[in-house]
């Protein structure tokens, strides 16, 4: 195992300040503190704001650029504040800044989207014309693709919030990741699963990663004690997708990598915003290709997207 880490100046850990964000730096804390026998006050955590929770009133993509969520926590570590830093992998952009690296990924959770509603009934059962709240780009396009009857209004807000929304009757229903419910703990919310046949995920959903300075190898034996190897797989894959696309948080994408054995299947989706048409695609190979197999298939979607595909808004 690693050296242990100096007793007078606790191994930090950077996170953003959301519940979701806590209880992911929370869940990484315990399995260090489980690999490497040491005390959890061995380990402190430390909450970085970022550009994306200070700004709450405006769509994502109004304030624009990457790494909304990354910005502030990235130069923490750069200047020796925090040593890794954890974050929802969905959200973070394809390339880290020179001197960082994503050094792991944990067991993932569950994929799916779920639907919310105040009365737990499914997205197919929402009467024609209903409203539903979203600020991802991806499942307003997913959802617009599929029923094109109903209207989707700008939802932001973590989940309490947008459970008021609900109540106030801003929308009948909303999305959200199941992982976040998942790790929040957050069973009594009237939420029903959406397969991944009938909404692929977005990019590395439910997966937590670590990041961390690329010369720091006491960091990096830390976390190759914790990491998992095929939720490694599966993100790189898909991220190899995302970035091949060139994608942003402005693009409806999907994508969704499995493995069996040493078998990967990789299923992609691009979709216009207004939910005009979605081109999709899947690759099989094996495990060792997936990155491969992930660029692949963002150049075939590409091809048959043709150009200007994301254009239109
Ligand atoms: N974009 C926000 C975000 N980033 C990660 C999660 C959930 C957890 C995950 O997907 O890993 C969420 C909330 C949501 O989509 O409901």
């Amino acid at each position: 195992m690693s050296e242990r880490p100096d007793p007078t100046r606790p191994f930090r850990i950077g996170t953003r300040g959301s519940p979701l964000a806590l209880a992911q730096a929370r869940e990484t804390r315990d399995r260090l503190v489980r690999s490497t026998g040491l005390e959890a006050e061995a380990f402190e955590i430390v909450v970085i704001k970022t550009t994306g929770d200070r700004v709450t009133d405006r769509p994502l993509g109004e304030i624009g650029g990457k790494g909304l969520f990354t910005k502030e926590i990235e130069e923490a570590m750069l200047s020796g504040e925090i040593d890794i830093a954890v974050h929802s992998m969905k959200d973070m952009p394809v390339d880290q800044p020179a001197g960082l690296v994503i050094g792991a990924c944990l067991p993932r959770e569950d994929v799916r989207d779920v639907f919310v509603t105040l009365d737990g009934i499914a997205l197919s059962d929402l009467p024609a014309g209903a409203v539903v709240g979203t600020s991802s780009l991806r499942r307003k396009a997913q959802v617009l693709h599929r029923r094109p009857d109903l209207q989707v209004v700008e939802f932001r807000g973590n989940v309490q919030t947008r459970l008021g929304k609900l109540s106030a009757g801003v929308a009948q229903g909303t999305f959200l990741a199941l992982a976040g419910l998942n790790r929040l703990g957050l069973s009594e919310v009237r939420a029903v699963p959406i397969s991944a046949d009938e909404m692929l995920p977005a990019v590395a959903q439910g997966a937590i990663g670590i990041e961390l300075r690329a010369d720091d190898t006491r960091a990096f034996d830390m976390v190759a004690a914790i990491a998992d190897e095929v939720t490694g797989q599966r993100v790189a894959c898909e991220r190899a997708f995302l970035a091949r696309l060139d994608g942003s948080c402005q693009t409806p994408i999907a994508a969704l990598a499995e493995i069996d054995g040493d078998r990967l299947t990789f299923r992609g989706e691009i979709l216009k915003t207004n939910g005009s048409r979605s081109v999709s695609g899947r690759r099989d190979g094996p495990v060792a290709e997936g990155e491969d197999l992930g660029r692949d298939l963002a150049e075939a979607l590409l091809a048959e997207a043709g150009p200007g595909f994301f254009d239109e808004r």
